[in-house]
C-alpha cells in the first residue's frame, strides 16, 4: 500500500481449502468510478451499511478503503496513472473489492480500465444475473420469464487487446506474416486492414465452463447453455463449444442425450449450446428455455446488456468478476459511465447496490443481502424510482440518486 491509500481499521478476508474467512469488520477497497460513478458510490455505501447495520445491529460493519482507478487516479497519483500498482495489489490483498464504471475512449487512447482489472487478478468469471423484480417497467409482455445468470469469460477472446492499426509498420507486418507465411489469400483489402487476434484457449474455456456448471448444480438450476459463434469462427468460437460439452462428460458424468451433442449430468441438468444470434432473437421469444448461459467475453458483453433491457435496463443489472480458485472478487455493475448524468444526482444505483448485495451473500452475509432484495421490491411497489423506470412506467414518483438510496434505506 501507498501513501494514497488510507487503510482504515479492520481485518483482511481470506480464502482458505476454497473457504472465505470473513472477519465481522472486514476491510473492503472500492473505486467510486468515473462519471455517474461518484453519484451512485455515494447513495450505495449509504443503503450498503444500513443493511448491514439493520441485519447485525452493529456487530457487523465494512470498513471501506478508497482506492484508485481511472481520472481520480490520474488527479491522486498524477498524469497517465490510470490504474497504479498498488490498486491491483490493494484488490489482490484484501481479496474482495466493489467498483464503480471507468470511462475507456473509442478508437484511440488508453484502453479499458475495466478490462485490465480483470486480466491483471484473473478474474476469470464475470458472473451477470438477469432477474425481473416486480413493477419494473420494460419493453417486454412478460418479463418474469426472464431468469439467466450470464458466466462470460473475462480474460480471453479479441478483449485480450492484441490489435494492429491500419497504415502502421505493425499492422504490414501482420499483412505480410499471414499473406506470405500462412498462405491467406482472404483479406480483402491488405493494404488499408487493421488486424485483430482473438484467443481462445481450452484451459480459459475449461475453467469458466466449469464455475457455470458448478453454479447449475449448487443453485438447482436446470439447464447451462454454451452460446457461441462456431459456425464460423469454428476454432475459437467453436472450440469453446466443443471443450464446454467435453468438460461437462469428463468431469461431470455427463451423458450425451439422443446421440449428442447436448449432455445430460446425473442430476438431470441438461448442457446444450445455441448459436449466438439465433439466442438473441430466442431471449426475447422463449426465455423460459434458458437458464445458467456461458459464453465468451464479446458475446458476454453483448448479451448482458440486451438481457438487462429484458427486465428493466442496465440501470438495475448488477454483475461480478470471479476467480473461483483463489476467492478474488471485484463486484462492479454491467453499464458504464453514463457521462451525460455526471454530477446530476439522477441516475439509477440500483445496478452498484445489487452488486453490492451480490458482495454481501457472497460473503455470507445473507440476512444483509435479504434486507437490500427486500426493501428495493418494496421501494419499486411504491412507484417510488428514478428517471429511467419513471418514463416508462404510470404515476411514478420519480426521485434523483440520493433520494432513492432515503427509500431503499427507510424501507428495509
Ligand atoms: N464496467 C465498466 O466500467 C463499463 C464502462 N463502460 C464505459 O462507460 C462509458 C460510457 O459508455 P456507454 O456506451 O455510453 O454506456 P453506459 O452504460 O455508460 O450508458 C448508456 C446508456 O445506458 C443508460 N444507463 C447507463 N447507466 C445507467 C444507470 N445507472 N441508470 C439508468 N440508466 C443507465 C443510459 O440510458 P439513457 O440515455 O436512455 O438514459 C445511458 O445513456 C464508455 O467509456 C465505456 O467504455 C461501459 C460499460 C461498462
Ligand atoms: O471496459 C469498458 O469500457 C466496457 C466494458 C463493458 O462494456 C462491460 O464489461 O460490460
Ligand atoms: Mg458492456
Amino acid at each position: 500500500m501507498d501513501q494514497h491509500i488510507k487503510v482504515p481499521e479492520g481485518q483482511k478476508i481470506s480464502m482458505q481449502d476454497g473457504k472465505l474467512t470473513v472477519p465481522t469488520n472486514p476491510v473492503i477497497p472500492f473505486v467510486e468510478g468515473d462519471g455517474t460513478g461518484p453519484d451512485i458510490w455515494r447513495a450505495s455505501v449509504r443503503v450498503l451499511d444500513a443493511a448491514v447495520e439493520k441485519a447485525y445491529g452493529g456487530e457487523r460493519r465494512i470498513a471501506w478503503m478508497e482506492v484508485y482507478a481511472g481520472e481520480k487516479a490520474t488527479q491522486v497519483y498524477g498524469e497517465n496513472e490510470w490504474l497504479p500498482q498498488s490498486t491491483i495489489d490493494a484488490f489482490q490483498e484484501y481479496l474482495i473489492g466493489i467498483k464503480g464504471p471507468l470511462t475507456t475512449p473509442v478508437g484511440g487512447g488508453i484502453r479499458s480500465i475495466n478490462v485490465a482489472l480483470r486480466q491483471e487478478l484473473d478474474l476469470y468469471a464475470c458472473l451477470r444475473p438477469v432477474q425481473y423484480f416486480d413493477g419494473v417497467p420494460t419493453p417486454v409482455k412478460n418479463p418474469e420469464n426472464v431468469d439467466m445468470v450470464i458466466f462470460r469469460e473475462n480474460t480471453e477472446d479479441i478483449y485480450a487487446g492484441i490489435e494492429y492499426q491500419a497504415g502502421t509498420p505493425e499492422a504490414a507486418k501482420m499483412r505480410d506474416f499471414l499473406v506470405n507465411e500462412m498462405g491467406v489469400k482472404k483479406i480483402r483489402f491488405p493494404d488499408s486492414s487493421s488486424f485483430g487476434v482473438k484467443p481462445v484457449s481450452r484451459e480459459g474455456t475449461e475453467r469458466l465452463v466449469r464455475a457455470a456448471i458448478q453454479y447449475a448444480i449448487d443453485n438447482g438450476r436446470k439447464s447451462v447453455t454454451l452460446v457461441h459463434k462456431g459456425n464460423i469462427m469454428k476454432f475459437t468460437e467453436g472450440s469453446f463449444r466443443d471443450w464446454g460439452y467435453e468438460l461437462a462428460k469428463r468431469e461431470f458424468g455427463g451423458v450425451e442425450l439422443d446421440g449428442g451433442p447436448w449432455v445430460q449430468l446425473p442430476g438431470g441438468i441438461v448442457i446444450k449450446d445455441v448459436i449466438a444470434d439465433a439466442f438473441l432473437q430466442q431471449i426475447l421469444l422463449r426465455p423460459k428455455e434458458y437458464d445458467v448461459i456461458a459464453t465468451l467475453n464479446l458475446n458476454g458483453d453483448y448479451i448482458s446488456d440486451a438481457l438487462a433491457a429484458q427486465v428493466g435496463g442496465i440501470g438495475i443489472a448488477p454483475g461480478a468478476n470471479i476467480n473461483y480458485l483463489t476467492g478474488t472478487a471485484i463486484f462492479e455493475a454491467t453499464h458504464g459511465t453514463a457521462p451525460k448524468y455526471a454530477g446530476k444526482d439522477v441516475i439509477n444505483p440500483s445496478s452498484v447496490i445489487l452488486s453490492g448485495e451480490m458482495m454481501l451473500r457472497y460473503l455470507g452475509w445473507t440476512e444483509a443481502a435479504d434486507l437490500i432484495i427486500a426493501s428495493l421490491s418494496k421501494t419499486i411497489g411504491q412507484k417510488t424510482v428514478t428517471y429511467d423506470f419513471a418514463r416508462l412506467m404510470d404515476g411514478a414518483n420519480e426521485v434523483g440518486t440520493s433520494k432513492f438510496a432515503d427509500a431503499l434505506i427507510s424501507n428495509m
